[in-house]
């Protein structure tokens, strides 16, 4: 009796996707693959298994990677020192080399093989490739004063059409976040490079994985989850934020001021976090929208009982 009770639950649970599968079969979702989320094996197994449905299930997804605390790790270990302003990391020439070999050589790798166990998926490239991303150099922002930080870039533009060949071809773009630039390679911080890729995309979702629920009120004090927010709302909120969710919530700010109808910040220590964000009522995390561009673009879903997200 009880298996049949479980077989119903799941049936009931298959259903209640259909309006997702149909609101979103065929478009593109840009999905930013964070280094503390990446750290668990289990993990990075469950996201690749969720990336794999997601394509099966007839979306387009995108991946893009950090890999911030396995660069740390690697200069660790090579005696380089290394340092953070304004959540951005100093990188000098010789930090470069070893960012671009960890991130394209070593996290690249791993997330195409990962994703590859399911079928001949995955393609890496570099944002290099293909002029993907052409930055400009960034200086840190400290007190209202920029600060020289090296090699580090922003993106100033983007040439998608590598990215949307692979997609027309049926694989998975694994892109890792370095840019070329007019002096060499370029760093660039993997949040806004997502954002960048979602909004020249014309990606219908950018989802940042990340180490914590989504954006909380009033961190660290309070953790109560907000979990809608218009952009209007959230550049009211920008300029309290604090730490490693600024990148995050300036790249959802980004992407749907760039004309993404939705931006999510959500868990990625919840195993199978992107399935339930993508195809559940409830949805997880936190979602940033423009709501005129939402209705335009996306259109309101089909046979949603209860409160639509
Ligand atoms: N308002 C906030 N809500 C949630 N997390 C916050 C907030 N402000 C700062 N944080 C911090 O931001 C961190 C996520 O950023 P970061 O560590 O850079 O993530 P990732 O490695 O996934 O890119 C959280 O673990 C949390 O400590
Ligand atoms: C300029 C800058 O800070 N670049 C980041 C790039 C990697 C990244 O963004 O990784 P996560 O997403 O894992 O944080 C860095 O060097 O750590």
């Amino acid at each position: 009796m009880n298996s049949r009770i479980d077989a119903l639950d799941k049936a009931n649970t298959l259903i209640e996707a259909l309006p997702w599968l149909s609101r979103f079969h065929g478009k593109t979702v840009v999905v930013k693959y964070g280094g503390n989320a990446m750290t668990d094996p289990d993990l990075r197994a469950r996201f690749a298994e969720n990336i794999v449905f997601l394509r099966y299930a007839g979306l387009r997804p995108v991946v893009v990677h950090g890999g911030g605390p396995q660069i740390s790790a690697h200069l660790d270990r090579l005696g380089v020192q290394t340092s953070f302003t304004a959540g951005l990391r100093v990188t000098t020439p010789e930090t470069m080399d070893i960012v671009r070999m960890v991130l394209v050589g070593q996290v690249n790798r791993e997330i195409v093989g990962l994703v590859n166990a399911h079928g001949p998926f995955a393609i890496g490239m570099s944002g290099e490739d293909a002029h993907l991303f052409t930055a400009e150099r960034k200086p840190a922002i400290v007190d209202g004063t920029p600060v020289d930080i090296g090699m580090v870039g922003e993106v100033v533009e983007v040439q998608p059409g590598a990215v949307r060949t692979l997609l027309d071809d049926g694989r998975i773009p694994v892109v890792s976040s370095v840019a070329r630039s007019d002096e060499g390679v370029y760093n660039v911080n993997a949040d806004t490079a997502a954002a960048a890729l979602a909004a020249a995309l014309d990606a219908s979702k950018l989802i940042v994985l990340t180490d914590v629920e989504g954006l909380y009120a009033d961190y660290p004090a309070n953790t109560e989850l907000i979990s809608r927010l218009t952009v209007g709302e959230l550049e009211e909120l920008l300029p309290e934020l604090s730490s490693g969710m600024v990148p995050k919530m300036e790249a959802c700010l980004r992407a749907v001021r760039g004309g993404v109808p939705q931006a999510h910040v959500i868990d990625g220590r919840v195993p199978n976090a992107m399935l339930l964000e993508v195809f559940t009522n409830e949805g997880i995390g936190t979602m940033v929208v423009d709501e005129i561009l939402e209705a335009g673009k996306l259109g309101r879903p089909e046979g949603i009982h209860g409160e639509e997200r």
